[in-house]
């Protein structure tokens, strides 16, 4: 018999998840008006900057998932996350790619990684999905990162708006999106079908949907500071 605290059908749990695409940053003002060429260099400056700081602390996030996962097959499929980022040498992986395009938008390589232009909101905003990672349960932290299954279609179409309105902007400097969409389109699916094997009970269900929408709010709210950062005066 079903009661409210039997768990959800796989495919009742799935639309539940990506029922949250409403909340995604792909609707953000910021991103709007970044994919419709309104955005000043400045502001491609502020954004490419602070975005830094996210690409620089995923990798400590899926090493904090990794650390509290009990299941070797699970961590087996976590690791190449990491060296996806950080590359397996010195200017390599996703790091140096993310670099190349704050190149492209006129950023010297130190003034980003010494990361002077992060502001508290963006800093807060990440800090506050690492330590999520950190000190929740695993499954409710690879739940938070299934914002994976709305990226693709953003990146793809972030790419083709670029190189659309910033004529200055050409293809190999988005090499980290084009590159990020086809690593998103192999987990996407194996991401997802994690989130429901050890999603097991009612509850552990609805912790990883509200996992889900915490990592939206990240996102929201890292774009609030970075549009307020990119107002000059
Ligand atoms: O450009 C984007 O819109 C976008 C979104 C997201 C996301 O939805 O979290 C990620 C990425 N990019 C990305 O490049 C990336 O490596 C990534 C890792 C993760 C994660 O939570 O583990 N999200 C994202």
């Amino acid at each position: 018999m079903s009661t409210q605290n039997s768990p959800m059908a796989a495919v009742e749990f799935v639309a539940a998840l990506r029922g949250l695409s409403p909340r995604y940053w792909g609707t953000h003002p910021f991103h709007r008006r970044l994919h419709e060429g309104a955005l000043s260099e400045f502001e491609l400056r502020t954004w490419a900057a602070n975005r830094w700081y996210y690409q620089c602390m995923l990798p400590q996030k899926d090493a904090a998932i990794i650390g509290n996962c009990p299941v070797p097959q699970v961590r087996r499929d976590w690791l190449p996350r990491i060296v996806y980022h950080d590359g397996t040498e010195e200017g390599d992986g996703g790091r140096e790619r993310w670099l190349r395009l704050c190149e492209a938008v006129g950023l010297d390589r130190d003034e980003v990684l010494d990361e002077r232009h992060v502001v508290p909101g963006v800093r807060f905003a990440v800090d506050a999905y690492v330590t999520f990672a950190r000190t929740r349960p695993w499954v409710e932290a690879v739940a938070s990162g299934l914002t994976e299954m709305f990226s693709g279609h953003l990146m793809r179409q972030r790419v083709a708006d670029m190189l659309a309105n910033y004529p200055w902007i050409r293809q190999a400097d988005l090499a980290y999106f084009t590159n990020r969409i086809d690593a998103v389109a192999g987990e996407g699916q194996a991401t997802v079908d994690i989130v429901v094997r050890y999603s097991d009970t009612r509850a552990k269900q609805e912790a990883a949907i509200a996992a889900l929408a915490f990592k939206c709010d990240v996102l929201w709210s890292m774009l609030d500071a970075i549009e307020r950062a990119s107002v000059k005066e």
